[in-house]
């Protein structure tokens, strides 16, 4: 069952005393009904005994006030419900709070794009993106790498400043889920119907401790005009345990992945050669970098999101997964091609081959699932990598973990696999809690390169230094076999096209809060 959820409550722009509640629509039971979740705004009585001052209750306000507020709205990610969401509760919060925003609904496959790049890193941001994790990455990787914007020096940039440094820009990304895997939410925040409420109620930075009693929830409290003895105790436990903090912001976890000249994006929906970003990038000398938040992927994996996306399919939601799924496993997976990954230096030397890189099951040289990853579910309940921690608090509640660095394999030799059988098995395994990586047939290795150890800090002050952006280190290198024609790779849910013969493609080990050279990133968690 949803549940209501309280989104905020302290001070509005009126100067009342509010609780704004988020309401779950149908749409969230039944998929495809066209109602959303709504808004109760609730006049709450001020308790007597402790007035409230605007220091103590309208820190939200001025959180929000204090940076530009752009709202990406993805319009054709998941099921289309954010147009509901924006409208009935995010909008309305933010009117109430009288804190102004811009909103950019995408008119095509090119908006959320076109919108980063046309960020200037003068002003701290606030950029709350309702969508899938597709599209917070075309967001990071459409950022300006240089804005020339340059200043003296500016508190929390990076340490080494000098007098013609380029001032970095801050932005503070909020991924409400409406979209479809929503790797990042299931990872951080568990997922779940109520993820995008939970979303909204940590950006609102109301979330009411468990020990708030029943009474105030009622709309009853609402209506009493002065609140009796007892009410009043209930609104002061409230007003305690309501009383906001800041939201928890991260550093952004990326890693860079760099694929040879002429490899090229493909449009959504098709991966055929013969567009005009495959004639442009045939001729580009230049490697094509990418940034990924979530997953970068060759093999079943990328075939199995490339599939997906075909028009006919979107329309199923998760199942599109599924339907592409059986299309895949009905052929053989054979991906021919060399890994070669990186040891950390906690590798112990058995665990390497004569070259250095870490051995692998089966032939090493073929494959059939390949994926390095940065959070643990790909989509709520698929447990690809079950060491992962996104933003999860640490263990002595000081601070967050940082992801690290996750790869995973299957061979394409496999013991009893006619049909594909064991290795539709294997894929299965991360719904059982992901059981897959003890199966001594998958290679799952976390594979961050040690000379980017994490300072574990908890957000604000905490960033990879940037003063080198190619500081982060190579995780792996895989080098297709010649004559096997174009490789599609997946990176975030969008698909790569990699020529034949056209070398390696480099996967560089994860980064916190740094994208590009200009921009300090951080995630709401
Ligand atoms: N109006 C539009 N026309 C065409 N494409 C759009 C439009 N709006 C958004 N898109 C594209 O649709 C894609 C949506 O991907 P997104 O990741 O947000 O959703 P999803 O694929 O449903 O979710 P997930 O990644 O969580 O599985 C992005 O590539 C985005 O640029």
């Amino acid at each position: 069952m949803t549940e209501e959820t309280v989104l905020y409550r302290g001070l509005d722009q009126a100067g009342d005393y509010v609780e704004y509640v988020y309401v779950p629509g149908a749409a969230e039971k039944v998929e495809k009904e066209a109602q959303g979740p709504t808004l109760r705004r609730t006049v709450l009585p001020v308790p007597q005994q402790k007035p409230l001052t605007s220091t103590s209750s309208s820190r939200t306000i001025e959180f929000l006030q204090s940076r530009r507020v752009l709202i990406i709205n993805s319009l054709t990610s998941g099921l289309n419900q954010s147009t509901r969401v924006y409208e009935r509760v995010v909008q309305p919060v933010l009117a109430g709070l009288g804190v102004n925003h811009e909103y950019v609904p995408t008119r095509n496959a090119h908006t959320i794009a076109d919108t980063a790049a046309a960020l200037a890193a003068e002003r701290d941001y606030l950029v709350i993106i309702f969508g899938g994790d597709t599209s917070l990455s075309e967001f990071v990787n459409a950022l300006p790498p240089d804005s020339g914007n340059r200043s003296n020096n500016r508190s929390g940039s990076s340490s080494s400043s000098s007098s013609n440094r380029v001032r970095r820009g801050r932005i503070e990304l909020v991924l409400v889920p409406t979209g479809t895997g929503n790797a990042i939410s299931a990872s951080s925040i568990g997922g779940g119907k109520n993820a995008i409420a939970k979303t909204l109620a940590t950006l609102f930075n109301s979330a009411v401790s468990e020990t708030t009693t029943p009474a105030l929830q009622t709309s009853a409290v609402a209506e009493a005009g002065k609140p009796t003895a007892s009410q009043n105790e209930d609104v002061i436990l409230a007003t305690v345990t309501a009383t906001p903090a800041e939201p928890t912001f991260v550093p952004l976890p990326t890693f860079r992945v760099d694929f040879p000249p002429g490899s090229y994006v493909a449009a959504a929906g098709t991966t055929n050669a013969a567009d005009a970003a495959a004639v442009a990038a045939a001729t580009s000398p230049h490697r094509l970098e990418l940034y990924s938040v979530v997953v970068v992927s060759w093999a079943l994996h990328a075939a199995l999101v490339a599939d997906s996306d075909l028009p006919e399919y979107r329309a199923l939601g998760v199942a599109r997964f599924r339907k592409a799924a059986e299309i895949n496993l009905a052929r053989a997976q054979r991906y021919a091609g060399k890994i070669a990954l990186l040891p950390l230096s906690s590798a112990k030397s058995g665990q390497c081959t004569s070259s250095g890189s870490i051995k692998l099951s089966g032939d090493a040289s073929t494959h059939s699932y390949v994926l390095f990853t940065l959070v643990s579910q790909v989509e709520q309940g698929y447990l690809i990598s079950p060491s992962t921690h996104y933003g999860a608090a640490d263990d002595d509640g000081s601070g967050t973990k940082r992801p690290s660095l996750h790869f995973l394999r299957i061979p394409f030799t496999l013991p009893n696999n006619a049909n594909n059988a064991e290795l539709a098995r294997l894929v299965i395994l991360p719904y059982q809690a992901g059981a897959h990586v003890t199966d001594p047939n998958v290679d799952y290795i976390a594979v961050n390169p040690s000379s980017l150890g994490g300072t574990g800090d908890s957000g604000d002050a905490g960033h990879d230094d940037d003063d080198d952006n190619n500081g982060d280190g190579v995780a792996g290198v895989i080098t297709a076999a010649s004559g096997e024609g174009p490789q599609r790779w997946c990176v975030d849910g969008q698909i790569v096209v990699v020529p034949d013969a056209a070398g390696p493609v480099i996967v560089h080990g994860a980064r916190h809060g740094i994208a590009t050279a200009n921009w300090d990133l951080y995630i709401l968690v």
